[in-house]
This record gives C-alpha cells, sequence and structure tokens, in this order.
C-alpha cells in the first residue's frame, strides 16, 4: 500500500522510522503533504519520499491511503477533498465533533467508494463498547485521563488538579490536542454529548493515563492504559501511533480478530 502522509511531527515520523526505514513488507510512505518545504526537506533523502505544498499535486500522485496526522483544524480543511480522491485515515478525530462534518465524511466515502479509517489511538476497548451498543445495552461510558500538567496547563501547579469536567463535546473543543480520545469513544459509544469526560493536571505523571469506564444492561467494563509519550511532542501517546500502522496492517489482512 502506497501511503501519502499528512503531518511530520511526532506521530508522523515514528511512521516514516517504522515503515519506510524499518522496511515494512507492504507498507510505504510515499509522498508527505507538507507546509514549508525547507523545514521538512531533510526527510527526503532520509526516509525516500517527495515533498508535497500542493493538495490537488498531492491527491494526484502514486497513493492508496492519506495518513493524517497533523491537527483537527487541518482535517477539517481537507477532509471532503480527500475523500472525493482517496481512503481516508484520520488520528485527529476531534474534528468530528462538529456533526455536519461527520455527516458529510460518511456521503462522501458512500458517493465516492472511499474508506474512512478512524484508529482507536491512546485508547483501546472500542470493538467492546460498539458490541454492548449495537443491542441498546449501553448506559454510560466515561473516561478519566490523567497527564502531566505540563501537557495541559501553563500555569505552575503542585497538586493535582481537574482542568475539565463535562461532556466529550466541550472537552476537545477546551483541549483539542489532548481529547481526541474522548471523542473516538464518543462516536463508538454514547455520542459527544453523552460521553462523561474529566481530565486532570498531574505535576506527579510522567505518563498519559486512560481511565474507561463502560456500563449497561450486559455488566460493567474498566480499562486503564498507562501510555508513554512520544519523546517529540510529549502531549502524544507513543500508542495513538501504533494504533495507525496497527490499522493500517489490519485492513490488509483477510483473517480479523476481534471487532
Ligand atoms: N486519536 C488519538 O488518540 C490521538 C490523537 N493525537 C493527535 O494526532 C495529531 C498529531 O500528533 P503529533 O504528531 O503529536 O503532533 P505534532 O505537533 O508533533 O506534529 C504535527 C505535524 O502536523 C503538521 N501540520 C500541521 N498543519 C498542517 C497542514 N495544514 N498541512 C500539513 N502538515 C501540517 C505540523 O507541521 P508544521 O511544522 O508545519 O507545524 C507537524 O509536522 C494531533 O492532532 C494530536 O492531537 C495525538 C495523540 C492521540
Ligand atoms: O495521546 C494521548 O494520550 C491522547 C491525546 O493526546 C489525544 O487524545 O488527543
Amino acid at each position: 500500500m502506497n501511503i501519502g502522509l499528512i503531518g511530520s511531527g511526532a506521530i508522523g515520523q515514528y511512521l516514516l522510522k517504522t515503515i519506510n526505514k524499518d522496511r515494512h513488507p507492504e507498507l510505504v510512505i510515499k509522498n508527505i503533504l507538507v507546509r514549508n518545504k525547507e523545514k521538512y526537506k531533510a526527510l527526503e533523502s532520509q526516509y525516500d519520499v517527495k515533498l508535497y505544498t500542493d493538495l490537488d499535486e498531492f491527491l494526484s500522485s502514486d497513493i492508496d491511503m492519506i495518513v493524517e496526522a497533523a491537527n483537527v483544524q487541518t482535517v477539517r480543511a481537507v477532509l471532503p477533498d480527500v475523500l472525493k480522491k482517496k481512503d481516508l485515515m484520520l488520528i485527529s478525530v476531534g474534528a468530528l465533533v462538529d456533526e455536519s462534518l461527520l455527516s458529510e465524511a460518511a456521503r462522501l466515502t458512500e458517493k465516492y467508494n472511499h474508506q474512512l479509517h478512524l484508529p482507536s489511538g491512546a485508547v483501546g476497548g472500542l470493538d467492546l463498547i460498539q458490541n454492548v451498543k449495537i443491542s441498546n445495552n449501553l448506559e454510560k461510558v466515561e473516561l478519566i485521563t490523567r497527564k502531566p500538567a505540563h501537557s495541559l496547563t501553563d500555569d505552575h501547579i503542585t497538586e493535582k488538579k481537574t482542568v475539565f469536567e463535562g461532556k466529550a463535546a466541550d472537552a476537545i473543543e477546551k483541549f483539542p490536542k489532548n481529547m481526541n480520545v474522548s471523542i473516538i469513544l464518543s462516536l463508538a459509544g454514547l455520542g459527544i454529548d453523552q460521553t462523561d469526560v474529566r481530565l486532570i493536571a498531574d505535576p506527579e505523571a510522567d505518563r498519559n493515563i486512560h481511565q474507561i469506564k463502560v456500563s449497561g444492561d450486559f455488566g460493567e467494563a474498566e480499562l486503564t492504559i498507562k501510555n508513554e509519550p512520544l519523546p517529540e511532542n510529549p502531549k502524544t501517546s507513543a500508542l495513538a501511533a501504533l494504533s495507525i500502522l496497527g490499522t493500517l496492517e489490519r485492513i490488509q489482512r483477510n483473517v480479523k480478530y476481534g471487532g
């Protein structure tokens, strides 16, 4: 599969290294959309990729799948054009808090016969949530996230502080670089206005910890993920990059686990 990448930061460079440098047998990143070619020029020789600044030229190049690892604003700007031409994988899923963008995305996938993949990112348990939801068995989904204080606030705090408590719809608006997980949980489960979120800034934490609590007629489930951050961007958990890689691998297989 030939991949076109949007976003060359912590996740993007992890993917470049793992897929192109370590030579993945089935995947290759061919082209990258950037805002500033000079800034990312070294990637061309380092990973044997071509840089583009023009979206149309990028989309017309020899790529099968676009992988986004940029930010929610970029998703809002490019999603319709991308889905008219290619399959798309998003990690900045927070952009889909906009229900008109979400329904436009669904409409375009049907009209142009393209797929939209939304990996689980820095959390897990989405299979369970979707299975329970389908039989109207899902009553409550709650996310409690604890991150190092410097990822969430410029204030110097010395004790744990809840910096947000409310619904996922507001969590992503206030913390667009930290609360994409709340939106993928919402999309799989009860929606952006029914998914409860608490976000805690912890001066002692050195991992990104997501605790997910699910309940309904089926029973209860709890999952805690203690994520190591990516060194290039401590707000971002390594698992988010792995979830893109895992999804890229799994969509090519004929035998599927879970789901
Ligand atoms: N779903 C999930 O669970 C998770 C989602 N995320 C999200 O993943 C995304 C990427 O994270 P991360 O790699 O850590 O972010 P970084 O900040 O490290 O990198 C972002 C990259 O995107 C590039 N970029 C921004 N805007 C554009 C644009 N319009 N066109 C092309 N490139 C652009 C930046 O380039 P430039 O140098 O020009 O600014 C930079 O290279 C973020 O939105 C983050 O919030 C992260 C963790 C978990
Ligand atoms: O990487 C994480 O732990 C979560 C994150 O930043 C996000 O959901 O935006």
